[in-house]
């Protein structure tokens, strides 16, 4: 699946079209995702469907969605701006750029400079660079060229032979373990179990995907996590801030 995604990006690039620098204010994702309000910090992810679970939210107003996690707390957001696999769009991150004042992740497939270019023109405050797409080197040629661009990386890795390869070459500042397996889809939260003891001390430790309940929050918290990164389960549910509230297992009453 990934290397289907991949060669759809490949042909992508041949018609990119970088657009103009939006106006907007870059703020620091690594210094949103240190702030201890919680017991891991959250990136809640504006998702409207996956290869794997198809459609997610039928009703799906991306700024809407955005505000509500603001309100509930998210440290930072992460917005899906892939449109054949996963429903997203480019103008979704920059809209909701617009309208809220914590960063702003761009999910998708980079693996090229010209789309870590275009991710800082449409507004991200940080782009995901995944482990298994591309070798050691030119994730570090593109995390470099994101620096210079004020965009923090979140560098995601879905094995320990993949991290390790990594490491030989620089120590990302923040490092996401997937609990997805890229072959069968699954997820399961002992890859964070298992990998975390092999992210370096100074980094950040983001787990993402497949946490569901406060148990999960618990058990990758337990397992190092200074982070979580989650949609499908915060999306599923009707509104977004009590879908927050309601992972960390707290009690809110309004007035
Ligand atoms: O919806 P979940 O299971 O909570 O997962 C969120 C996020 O981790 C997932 O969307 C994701 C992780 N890495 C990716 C890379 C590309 C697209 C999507 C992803």
């Amino acid at each position: 699946m990934l290397e289907k995604i991949l060669q759809t990006k490949r042909e992508e690039l041949k018609e990119i079209q970088l657009g103009q620098q939006e106006d907007v204010q870059k703020i620091s994702f690594y210094q949103a995702l240190q702030n201890k309000a919680r017991p891991v910090s959250l990136i809640a992810e504006v998702k409207k469907a996956s290869p794997s679970k198809g459609l997610i939210k039928e009703s799906f107003n991306p700024v809407q969605i955005a505000k509500q996690y603001v309100k509930g707390g998210a440290n930072a957001l992460s917005v899906l701006t892939d449109e054949t696999y996963f429903k997203g769009h480019h103008t979704y991150l920059t809209n909701i750029k617009k309208e809220v004042s914590i960063p702003v992740l761009r999910k998708d497939f980079i693996i090229d400079s010209l789309q870590v270019e275009q991710s800082a023109r449409i507004g991200a405050d940080a782009i995901l660079l995944i482990g298994e797409a591309m070798s050691p080197e030119k994730l570090y040629e593109l995390y470099l060229q994101a620096k210079e661009l004020h965009l923090d990386c979140l560098v995601e890795v879905h094995s320990r032979e993949v991290l390790q390869g990594i490491l030989t070459i620089f120590t990302p500042e923040i490092i996401g373990i997937n609990n997805r397996n890229l072959h069968t889809f699954q997820t399961k939260l002992q890859q964070t179990e298992e990998i975390s003891q092999f992210v370096p001390k100074e980094s950040l430790m983001v787990s993402e995907s497949g946490i569901f309940t406060y148990k999960d929050v618990q058990t990758v918290k337990k397992a190092g996590a200074n982070a979580i990164l989650v949609g499908e389960s915060l999306m599923r549910q009707e509104d977004q801030t009590t879908a927050i509230y309601d992972l960390f297992g707290e009690e809110v009453y309004e007035n």
